[in-house]
């Protein structure tokens, strides 16, 4: 089944007296539990895409459907309370507050959807552990390397057990090890829990370790590749077992 639908979409921002067609007249279809990469050059229309898909933004022509609803026909707060509960998001720049703990970071999603402390540092405490940032809880992001950084984005991202995980390029300040630590994994959690992820990226490492590779360019979308091939799994088992081998 479909899980996110963009029909005809055009995406057209003003610029002073100007006008910029971000994304044009672009029909896609995301399954439930794929594992999805937007690729393509700076200014190829990735992440107009994803905050569409994210229901940040409304298309300027096209419609985008979620979940079998079309985002245009949901009010601001249903958006937003559908967002809580539906969608995780990851940035390039982790986006951390940087006051708080990385616990505190983490568990904001379960807060706002009203969940008491005992059962946030629960939760938090078990995602942490699996993640491998277990006993991190307590630092402060600026105490952290990038890729534990991510990790809890990530973690946040995961904690309200989102159906989709919208990814905007979070590898982008991540070295190639860490990045390929990132991906595997991302395609651990979609593996083992169905979660369905869409992420952007032009690194073409990141991109090999993609399911699907939707290539956009100018804003248009160039080709759509399924890579269930071996390269991919050899690519993820190469990367295991160096990881495995340890520093
Ligand atoms: N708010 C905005 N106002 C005007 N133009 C915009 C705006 N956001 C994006 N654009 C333009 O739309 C086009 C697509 O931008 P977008 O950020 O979606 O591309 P991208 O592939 O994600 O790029 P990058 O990899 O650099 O983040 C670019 O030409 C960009 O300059």
């Amino acid at each position: 089944m479909s899980l996110i639908e963009l029909n005809n979409i055009t995406k057209i921002y003003p610029l002073g007296s100007q006008q910029v067609t971000a994304v044009a007249e672009v029909d896609l279809s995301i399954g439930a539990g794929e594992f999805t990469v937007l690729a393509g050059p700076s200014g190829s229309g990735k992440t107009t895409l994803l905050n569409l898909m994210g229901c940040l933004d409304q298309p300027t022509r096209g419609s985008v459907t979620i979940a079998g609803k079309s985002v245009g026909e949901r009010s601001v707060r249903e958006l937003a309370d559908f967002r809580l509960h539906n969608i995780g998001f990851i940035f390039q720049s982790y986006n951390l507050i940087p006051v708080l703990t990385a616990a505190e970071n983490a568990e904001f999603t379960l807060m706002l959807q009203g969940f008491a402390a005992p059962e946030r540092r629960r939760r938090i405490a078990a995602l942490f552990e699996e993640l491998g940032i277990g006993g991190l809880e307590e630092r402060r992001p600026n105490d952290l390397s990038g890729g534990q950084q991510q990790r809890v984005a990530v973690a946040r991202a995961m904690a309200a057990e989102p159906s989709v995980i919208l990814a905007d390029e979070p590898t982008a300040n991540l070295d190639s090890k860490t990045s390929e630590d990132l991906l595997r994994l991302m395609r651990r959690i979609n593996a083992e829990k169905g979660t369905t992820f869409v992420f952007s990226s032009h690194d073409a490492l990141v991109i090999s370790l993609a399911r699907r590779v939707v290539r956009l360019k100018d804003g248009r979308l160039e080709a759509d590749e399924r890579q269930d091939g071996k390269n991919s799994e050899v690519r993820i088992q190469e990367s295991e077992e160096n990881l495995n081998q340890g520093p």
